[in-house]
């Protein structure tokens, strides 16, 4: 892994000499003015006459997007790396053969006037660090090492091994340093050079995965050394160049710190804005400017309404949580923003959805939003990661809190309920999360809860207060069922199981990440029977022991019941992959509209056993009403 390192170090100094003797004087020596408009790429460099812009290549694109500057991952500077070996590099993502030094080395972070950028790394200093053994090495990704890989579409760039078989730029490169990634995930393995070739990704991949870097670093190297055209100079209006969905405010904030630590020093502005807080704080913070914007789909809408945001210069759109996205809480907000702004279309700009789980319906007006699309499928489509160990008991209605006690008990006798170990509960209502929170603390077990009736200042402190061991316990809706990366959470019970399996995938999801393993009990009754199907086979996909009475319930029940999404029609959970692969959708068969020509379809799945997912119903699914309002 060490090689990893020291191959990108030594390809860093080559570069560093090929930017000098590719550039020969005429940088700006002096910080703009605020008002004057910094492309990104010329926000870091030093303040010295010795570098000269860059001879733009115009290299080669096979995609349309350069009427929005340059075409995606085309333009780069000073040529193509002969060592990137990217497929079909017509149209794709050849690099800045400097580097990316000529700017990237400088520590002096923006250049926008009054700002200085806060060290997101802490107190660390600015020397390179050394990939640490301790934390995130790695350790355990070996765990993923073996999981099948789909993937499909026409000419599918080639996975890389390390990071540095991918030239993401020295200050990027860094970031991934100091955040301890040794090696990319397998979905940051494919995903990256998919979406650096300029490429549109629908891609699903099992949480705690990566999902977040595979497609933050494309977004941030492209804003980085990609030719942007001139930004609008709005009264008040800012024009992002990226834009990144999510479901929940907390989600967001997630993903704008980490997006914030791989943009360090690179001069790439992110910024967050997300309801239930201040909008004035997020107004200000959008005028000293942005260049990737995270947000969450209401708050949005208010900002583009005020036209405080304009999207029109959107050069890269990413959906996080991309299937809850485009059902049916959220899909109106988001067609709004995606198709009824100024946003620019599919194949102008460049589409990114990622999920660990995407039924087909939802796969199906998902394409709407892509063009020319890569769908990629690390593991199956809405499986949990064996690294889970899932249980499922028997418990009445009226016996899960005493259940629930001696589970905590048992934990507190086995040591594992200290500052390290911290346990999520979901229940299905808001009410009911804050009377079982009431009931433990009575009962001596610091607990605490999320929901969507809290105050937005009561939902941060809360979740602080759980991530730092304080309140042990977290009692939670829906609401923090997806996306959220909190370290030591190696208990998930499901004291009401949810209606919908890809939500138990998500909130099972919150506990063995990153490679750690994880623990996950469930209170199954009587009222959980149309789950019985769906969880028995989830759980022998990934390997678990399903208890005898868990499947006499499976096969008495029929799928379809109840609010089970998998009992659409698109095939069920374990039929096609790419819903672009099901004749059911294939209006023309053979190649079809989708496709925009031949595939490559590399699957490797078995046939789907047992003929599930041939159902009736088609997608009968949604949210009840409870449910639903703790979205955002
Ligand atoms: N290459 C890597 N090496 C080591 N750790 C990594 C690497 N990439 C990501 N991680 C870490 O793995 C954890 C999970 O990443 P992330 O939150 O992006 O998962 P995800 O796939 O988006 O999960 P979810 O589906 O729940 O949203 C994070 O703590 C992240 O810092």
């Amino acid at each position: 892994m060490r090689t990893a390192w020291a191959d990108i170090a030594n390809s860093a100094a080559d570069n560093t000499a090929a930017a000098s003797s590719a550039n020969d004087g005429v940088g700006s020596t002096s910080r703009p003015a605020r008002s004057s408009y910094v492309p990104p790429h010329l926000r870091n460099r030093p303040p010295s006459s010795d570098l000269a812009p860059p001879a733009f290549t115009g290299v080669g694109s096979g995609n349309d997007r350069s009427a929005y500057g340059a075409p995606a991952g085309g333009s780069r500077w000073a040529g193509p790396r002969a060592d990137v070996g990217r497929p079909g590099s017509g149209g794709g993502a050849p690099r800045f053969g400097g580097g990316g030094n000529g700017w990237n080395n400088r520590s002096g972070g923006w250049d926008r006037g009054r700002d200085r950028e806060v060290n997101p790394f802490g107190d660390e200093d600015d020397a390179p660090v050394e990939p640490d053994a301790s934390e995130n090495t790695g350790i355990n990704f070996d765990a993923y090492e073996d999981i099948p890989v789909e993937t499909s579409g026409d000419n599918v760039p080639p996975p890389v091994n390390t990071f540095a078989d991918i030239d993401l730029g020295d200050a990027l490169n860094q970031n991934i340093r100091r955040c301890k990634y040794v090696k990319p995930t397998p979905v940051q393995r494919h995903a990256i050079p998919i979406s650096l070739a300029g490429r549109d990704l629908m891609a699903c991949a099992q949480t705690g995965s990566g999902k977040t870097a595979a497609f933050c670093f494309p977004i941030i190297s492209g804003i980085m050394t990609g030719q942007m055209a001139q930004r609008p100079r709005g009264a008040r209006t800012v024009f992002p160049l990226a834009l990144i969905l999510s479901p929940t405010r907390e989600l967001s904030c997630q993903i704008h710190e980490e997006a914030k630590k791989f943009s360090y020093q690179t001069g790439v502005r992110v910024v967050v804005a997300y309801g239930g807080a201040p909008i004035n704080q997020q107004l200000r913070d959008l005028e000293r400017g942005v260049d990737i914007l995270v947000a969450t789909p209401g708050r949005l809408v208010d900002l583009l309404e005020r036209a405080r945001v304009s999207l029109q210069m959107i050069r890269y759109l990413a959906l996080d949580e991309a299937d809850r996205m485009l059902d049916m809480g959220f899909e109106p907000q988001i067609r709004k923003i995606v198709e009824q702004m100024d946003m620019p279309p599919p194949g102008v700009r460049q589409t990114m959805l990622f999920s660990a789980t995407f039924p087909k319906e939802i796969q199906r007006l998902a394409s709407d939003f892509l063009s020319k699309y890569i769908f990629l499928a690390v593991g199956r489509v809405g499986s949990s990661t064996d690294l889970i160990v899932q249980r499922v008991e028997f418990v009445n209605e009226s016996d899960k809190r005493s259940h629930l006690m001696d589970l905590l008990h048992a934990q507190r006798e086995n040591g594992t309920h200290g500052k390290q170990s911290l346990t999520l509960v979901f229940v299905e209502t808001k009410k009911g999360a804050d009377s079982l929170e009431h009931w433990l603390c009575m009962n001596g077990f610091p607990a605490t809860t999320i929901h969507g009736d809290r105050t937005q200042q009561e939902r941060e402190y809360a979740l602080r207060s759980f991530k730092s061991g304080t309140t042990p316990i977290l009692v939670a809706t829906d609401v923090a069922a997806r996306g959220l990366d909190i370290p030591h959470v190696s208990h998930v019970v499901n004291f009401d199981l949810p209606n919908d399996i890809d939500d138990y995938v998500h909130r099972i999801g919150r506990t063995g990440r990153a490679g750690k393993s994880g623990l996950a009990t469930a209170f199954f009754n009587e009222n959980n029977s149309n789950m019985a199907r769906s969880l028995a086979e989830l759980m022998q996909e990934s390997n678990q022991e399903v208890p005898d009475w868990l499947s006499r319930y499976a096969a008495r029940s029929a799928y379809g019941g109840g609010k089970n999404r998998r009992s659409g029609g698109g095939g069920g959970r374990f039929g096609g992959r790419d819903f672009r692969r099901d004749t059911s959708y294939n209006r023309g068969g053979g190649s079809t509209d989708y496709y925009g020509g031949s595939n490559n379809y590399s699957g490797g799945y078995g046939a789907a056993p047992g003929g599930y997912g041939a159902a009736p119903g088609g997608y009968g699914g949604g949210y009840g009403a409870g449910v639903a309002s703790a979205w955002d």
